[in-house]
């Protein structure tokens, strides 16, 4: 079996990927698409399995299109990183599964954002449908801060970036849990305690891991949700309503697991690299 690894920058992550692939004597090459072209050519076809990591979405998703044009199986597809990669298209295919989202209004002028506002009422979060980090995720806490949020997006080059989604502030928990699906098994799931100075919880912005007791409710939205966009390696945004219970803020197909391996002590590494022997080898 060989496997191509597919990245644009090594995180801890890669190279915790890397140490198992090693461990287990798995043939492999890391493809940097920062560095490297990739050509549409049957000689990548050589790989069984392309693990798809780079940062960038488009480099992910369109490293991923390459592949699959020469039969590669690439983790994630796609089709999964196209949906994932975007929270409109996740939302779409969650709500019409009957999976649990925050309320959310999708606008996609100053005008139409400006009545979203109204609808929502303040507190609200607004973000756009692309990003990571918690990057542009923000909260409005009346209306001359939407408005300022409202030019700042309009002056931004990419059009996604100017399209809104205006949602329900879901602050009762003050943390949001973070779940690991691979193939149909749900890993686990941690907590991300929002820091005192904060009021998202990604752990790039000091959010703290801790473990947590994942009940049956918490294991059937983490597994439906990714098995609804087909996510082979996904990671699960949980936030809890006081009235909804669980809902799911967003998915991600480039799943971080530094903190995941922190609080729970599950080495995800390993886990990969065994399920794609005993599926692909
Ligand atoms: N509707 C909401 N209510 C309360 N908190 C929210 C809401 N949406 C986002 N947050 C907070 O902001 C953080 C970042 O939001 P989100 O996950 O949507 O953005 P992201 O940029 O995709 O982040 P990530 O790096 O986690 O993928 C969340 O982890 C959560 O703590």
């Amino acid at each position: 079996m060989k496997v191509a690894l597919v990245v644009d920058i090594i995180r801890q992550e890669e190279k915790l990927i890397v140490k198992t692939l090693n461990e287990k004597q798995i043939n492999y090459d890391i493809i940097n698409v920062a560095q490297e072209p990739l050509p549409f050519n049957r000689a990548l076809g050589r790989y069984d399995v392309a693990i798809i990591r780079a940062i960038s979405m488009y480099r992910s998703l369109y490293a991923s299109a390459v592949f699959e044009s020469v039969g590669v199986h690439t983790i994630n597809s796609m089709e999964v990183i196209s949906t994932a990669g975007d929270k409109i298209l996740t939302y779409s295919k969650l709500y019409k599964a009957g999976i649990p989202i925050p309320d959310s209004i999708i606008s996609m002028s100053p005008d139409a954002t400006l009545k979203a506002y109204e609808q929502i009422g303040y507190p609200l979060i607004d973000k756009p449908p692309i990003g990571s980090w918690g990057r542009m995720v923000s909260l409005v806490r009346d209306l001359f801060e939407g408005k300022t949020i409202i030019e700042h997006r309009e002056m931004l080059g990419n059009s996604a970036l100017k399209v809104h989604i205006v949602q329900e502030y879901i602050k009762d928990k003050n943390r949001d849990i973070r779940c690991i699906v691979m193939g149909k098994e749900l890993l686990g799931c941690y907590a991300r305690n929002i820091p005192a100075n904060e009021w998202r919880a990604n752990v790039a912005l000091g959010g703290n891991p801790s473990s947590l007791v994942v009940d049956d409710k918490l294991k059937e939205i983490a597994l439906k949700a990714a098995s609804v966009i087909n996510g082979e390696f996904i990671s699960i945004d949980v936030l809890e309503h006081s009235s909804k219970g669980y809902v799911i803020n967003e998915l991600n197909d480039t799943p971080e697991f530094k903190g995941f391996m922190l609080a729970t002590g599950i080495n995800v590494p390993e886990k990969l690299v065994n399920y794609i022997i005993s599926n692909f080898s």
